[in-house]
């Protein structure tokens, strides 16, 4: 009987971590690709030099959907995806850390028991570390050796040390895969005659940086290189 409840309780433990799993990585992944595009339609100068880029890639390597071998190919996409990480991190705040020891930083001590919340929403966006921090500009990582992956303490949409993302592999290929087909397949209309202009990029106060309004578009079939 006690065995009997064991497994029971053993199984409920491994559903809901991977339900804990998948959701910690579906919201994210969603949340990124919606401020992504909606980036790039707010500045469509950037949408059209990633389409062009798509579209010299597909002309010299011949017609075929992308997949994550090609992403590579494309730098300008990898620079887009930077800079929406860096204007719209997921998890804006981190998860929160507790200080295991007294820590002195600078003028200041930590006690121990302390709780650290990690702001990598302002970090993204101080005037200190990035030039123009308010704007959306891809090619501020023209040249610039920098990634997302924790290197880097300027860029941390996935947290960096022992409790950084485990999915951040495959939130980075979901995130440039579906985006460049998402910008190669389809024009994007602003719906009721609206402008990039009126797109609104305010968020909603919390955890997760989510919009507050949603990203409406309207999809229309691109003429795809012949
Ligand atoms: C754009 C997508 C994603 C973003 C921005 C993101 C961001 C983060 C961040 C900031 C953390 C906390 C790291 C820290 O505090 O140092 C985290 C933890 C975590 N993420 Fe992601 N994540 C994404 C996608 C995913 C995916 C696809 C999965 C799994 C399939 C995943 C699973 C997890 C799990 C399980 C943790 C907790 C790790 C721990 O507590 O040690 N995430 N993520």
């Amino acid at each position: 009987m006690f065995f009997f409840k064991l497994q029971v309780l053993s199984l409920k433990h491994r559903q809901c971590l991977a339900q804990e799993v998948l959701s910690a990585g579906i919201i994210t992944t969603a949340l990124t690709l919606e401020w992504a595009m909606a980036e790039l339609f707010r500045n469509p100068r950037c949408l059209k030099k990633l389409q062009h880029e798509i579209d010299d890639i597909m002309a010299k390597e011949g017609d075929h959907f992308i997949t994550d071998g090609d992403i590579s190919k494309l730098p300008y996409l990898e620079k887009v995806v930077k800079e929406a990480f860096r204007l719209h991190p997921a998890a804006p705040l981190l998860l929160p850390r507790l200080a295991s020891e007294a820590v002195k930083m600078d003028k200041y001590t930590l006690p121990a028991g302390a709780l650290l919340l990690v702001n990598v929403w302002a970090i993204g966006r101080d005037p200190n570390a990035w030039e123009n921090a308010e704007e959306f500009l891809p090619e501020r990582f023209d040249g610039k050796d920098m990634d997302v992956k924790g290197r880097h303490y300027d860029l941390l949409p996935f947290g960096s040390g022992r409790r950084v993302c485990p999915g951040l592999r495959l939130a980075l290929s979901v995130l440039h895969v579906t985006l460049v087909n998402l910008v190669r397949t389809f024009e994007w209309e602003l719906p009721n005659g609206q402008t990039h202009m009126d797109i609104d990029m305010s968020e909603q106060r919390g955890i997760g940086s989510i919009r507050t309004m949603p990203l409406l578009a309207i999809p229309k079939p691109r003429q795809l290189t012949p």
